[in-house]
C-alpha cells in the first residue's frame, strides 16, 4: 500500500498482492492484526459463487457496525433473516425494470438540470470536479423515483441531503489505524444528530406522500413511486389496513429506514460509475464516436429532440447495446461496491481442489480483484467494450459469473435496474452535446500532489469516502455544447443535416486561441450543418465580440444579446 496514494481505497490491496504474488491463487488470508479480524479474499468467480449464491452468508460484522448510525441495521444492505426477506419482498416491485420505465420523464427532467449545470460551467471555462455535480444529480434523482421529492440538490442546499453528508462523514467500519479516529468520543453525538434531522424530514415527506397515495387510490392519475408500490404491497398483506386513514407506524419506520439507505447506498456508486464513464470515454475517442454513431442511430441526428423521444418512448433506451457495455466495462474497471460476508465454522471456500475455512474471518467477495484478474479478462487493464458484445468464440467473452458489479444472489443490488437506466439517460443526453475532457494533468500542475499518483498507471483510481470515489472528484472541463456554440457564434442550431459529420477533434490547429480546448467552433459548426458553411449571420453575437468582453461578463453578454 506504500507504493499506492495515500487515500487509495483499501479495495486496491489484495489485488495489490494478487499481482505481487501471484502463486498465492485467487483465494488467500490477509492476517490484518490489530486492525481487523482476518480476511479471506474470493478473487474467483467459483470461490465468490459458494459465498454469495450457493449459500448466502450473513453481511459481515463490519458492514453491519458502520451502517448502524444510520438505520439501526433495519435496512435492506444490513438486516438479515426473516425481516430482510419480508422488506426486500416489500421494495422489489419498486426497483423493477418496468415500473421504473415508468418514471423516466422524471428522471429526465433531473437529467436537464445536470445538463444545464454543465453548459453554465462550459460557459465559465474552468476546470471543476465534476463529481460534485454528478453526486448532487444522484440524489436528486433517488428522491423523485423512492420518494417523488424534489430535493433540488443540484441547485440549492437541502436539510436532508446536508445531514446525509453530514452523517457519511462520521460513519467507520471500526478498524482505522489512528486510534482518534477509531474511538473518537464524539461520533455517537453527531450520529444522533444528523438521524434526528434525516428522521424528521423524511417522516415529513412520507406522510405528504401517504396523502397523495390515497388520492392516487381513489383517481389513479399520477404515477407511482417506489413508497407507493411498497405501501400497496405492505398494505395487502395486512389484513383489513386497506382502509387505513394514517399511516401505519412500522411501515412508516421501516420506510425511513429504508429511503435513507437507498440514497447512501445509490448516491455515490451511481454517481462515480458515472464519473468513470466519462474519464474513460475522454481518453477513448474512437470509442466516443461509436457511442455518440449508436446515439444518432437511435434518437436521430437532431439531438434537440432527444428529450421528447425518449419521454414519448422510454423504451427506445433499451435499444443501446454498445452504451451498455461501455457502462459494463467501466464497472468492471472501477467497480463501484463489493461484498464482505462473514465466516461461520463448518462453512469452507473450495478453490482448486483445497479448502479454505472461513469460521473467524471476515470474507471478501473482492469485486475489484476478480475484474482486473487476468485468468479470467484478457488484457484486463484495457478499457474494451466490445468483451460485452462478442460471441462465445471469441477469446475476449467473458468467463460467467467474472463480471459482479452489483452482485449476485439473493442479496445483489436491489437498486441495479435504476442505476442502469440513469447512466444511459445521462449519456445519451450529454455525449453528443458536451465534450468532457479528463483534466487531471492541469488539475495536477495548478495543485500539486506529493507522493504516488496513480494506481496502475491510473490517476482516476478510486478512494475511499463513502463507498467508492474517483480520485479528486475527477477534475474536469466540459466543452461547450454544440447548441450554446451556435447561440454563441453566431451560427444556426439546424442539425438536420448533420448525418455525415464528426466529432470535431479539439484542439484544433485553426484556433490557436481557442481556450481550454474547447471543441472549435468552425468544426462544431460542420457537424451541425453537415459540412455546409453557414453565412454568418450580421447581427449575430460573434466570436470577436464575444472574446473581447472580460470573461466574467461574457454569459451576460449573450444572454443580452439574445433578448
Ligand atoms: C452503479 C451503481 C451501483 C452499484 C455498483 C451497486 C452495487 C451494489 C452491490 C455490489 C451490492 C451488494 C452489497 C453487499 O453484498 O453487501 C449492492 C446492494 C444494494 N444496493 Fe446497490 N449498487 C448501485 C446502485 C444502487 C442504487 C441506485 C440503489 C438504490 C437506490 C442501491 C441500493 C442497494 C441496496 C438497498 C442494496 C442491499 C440489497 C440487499 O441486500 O437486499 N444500489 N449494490
Amino acid at each position: 500500500m506504500s507504493k499506492l496514494p495515500r487515500d487509495a481505497h483499501p479495495q486496491y490491496l489484495p489485488s495489490q498482492v494478487r499481482r505481487a504474488i501471484p502463486d498465492v491463487g485467487p483465494v488467500f488470508y490477509l492476517d490484518m492484526w490489530p486492525f481487523s479480524l482476518p480476511i479471506l479474499v474470493a478473487s474467483s468467480p467459483s470461490a465468490c459463487y459458494q459465498l454469495t449464491q450457493e449459500h448466502s452468508q450473513p453481511k459481515s460484522d463490519g458492514l453491519r457496525k458502520y451502517m448502524r448510525p444510520v438505520a439501526d441495521n433495519q435496512d435492506l444492505v444490513s438486516s438479515e433473516g426473516h425481516s430482510w426477506k419480508q422488506w426486500r419482498n416489500v421494495f422489489n416491485p419498486g426497483f423493477s425494470a418496468s415500473h421504473l420505465i415508468t418514471l423516466v420523464p422524471q428522471i429526465a427532467n433531473e437529467v436537464l438540470i445536470f445538463c444545464e449545470i454543465l453548459r453554465e460551467r462550459a460557459q465559465a471555462g474552468d476546470i471543476f470536479p465534476l463529481e460534485e455535480a454528478t453526486v448532487n444529480l444522484t440524489i436528486d434523482t433517488i428522491g423523485r423515483v423512492a420518494l417523488d421529492t424534489h430535493f433540488n440538490a443540484q441547485r440549492s442546499r437541502n436539510e436532508f441531503v446536508a445531514a446525509l453528508r453530514g452523517q457519511i462523514r462520521w460513519l467507520s467500519f471500526g478498524a482505522e489505524a489512528n486510534p482518534f479516529q477509531r474511538w473518537n468520543p464524539f461520533r455517537p453525538l453527531f450520529h444522533w444528530y444528523y438521524t434526528r434531522r434525516m428522521d424528521r424530514f423524511m417522516g415529513r415527506e412520507l406522510e405528504r406522500r401517504f396523502a397523495s397515495h390515497q388520492e392516487i387510490g381513489e383517481t389513479g392519475s399520477r404515477s407511482k413511486t417506489v413508497v407507493d408500490l411498497a405501501l400497496d404491497k405492505y398494505l395487502e398483506e395486512q389484513p383489513g389496513s386497506k382502509e387505513t386513514r394514517s399511516m401505519d407506524t412500522i411501515f412508516k419506520k421501516i420506510a425511513i429506514s429504508q429511503m435513507k439507505v437507498f440514497m447512501l447506498a445509490g448516491h455515490d456508486t451511481t454517481s462515480s460509475t458515472l464519473c468513470h464513464v466519462f474519464h474513460l470515454l475522454s481518453g477513448n475517442p474512437s470509442t466516443l464516436q461509436r457511442v455518440r454513431a449508436e446515439h444518432d442511430d437511435v434518437f436521430g441526428t437532431d439531438f434537440g429532440q432527444t428529450n421528447s423521444t425518449i419521454i414519448e418512448n422510454p423504451h427506445v433506451l433499451n435499444q443501446l447495446p454498445f452504451t451498455v457495455a461501455v457502462i459494463k466495462e467501466a464497472m468492471r474497471l472501477f467497480p463501484a461496491a463489493s461484498s464482505t460476508r462473514s465466516g461461520e465454522p463448518g462453512f469452507s471456500l473450495v478453490q482448486d481442489g483445497r479448502q479454505y475455512p472461513t469460521d473467524g474471518c471476515i470474507v471478501w467477495s473482492m469485486h475489484q480483484a476478480v475484474h482486473r484478474e487476468p485468468l479470467y479478462w484478457p488484457q484486463p487493464d484495457a478499457f474494451i467494450p466490445e468483451r460485452f458484445l462478442v460471441g462465445k468464440d471469441d477469446p475476449l467473452y467473458p468467463v460467467k459469473g467474472a463480471w459482479r458489479a452489483f452482485e449476485f444472489g439473493p442479496r445483489n443490488c436491489i437498486g441495479q435496474e435504476l442505476a442502469m437506466l440513469e447512466l444511459k439517460l445521462v449519456m445519451v443526453m450529454t455525449l453528443r452535446r458536451f465534450d468532457i475532457k479528463s483534466s487531471y494533468d492541469e488539475w495536477d500542475q495548478v495543485r500539486g500532489k506529493t507522493g504516488p499518483r496513480t494506481v496502475g498507471g491510473e490517476r482516476a483510481y478510486q478512494v475511499l469516502d463513502g463507498t467508492t470515489r474517483p480520485a479528486d472528484g475527477f477534475p474536469c472541463r466540459p466543452g461547450l455544447d454544440l447548441v450554446t456554440w451556435t447561440t454563441t457564434f453566431g451560427m444556426f442550431p439546424s442539425t438536420r443535416n448533420a448525418g455525415n459529420a464528426v466529432h470535431p477533434p479539439s484542439p484544433c490547429s485553426k484556433c490557436p486561441s481557442n481556450p481550454n480546448n474547447r471543441p472549435p467552433p468552425h468544426l462544431a459548426l460542420t457537424r451541425i450543418m453537415g459540412g455546409v458553411q453557414p453565412t454568418q449571420n450580421p447581427t449575430a453575437i460573434t466570436r470577436e465580440r464575444y472574446q473581447r468582453r472580460p470573461r466574467a461578463r461574457r454569459k451576460e453578454y449573450v444572454q443580452e444579446m439574445e433578448q
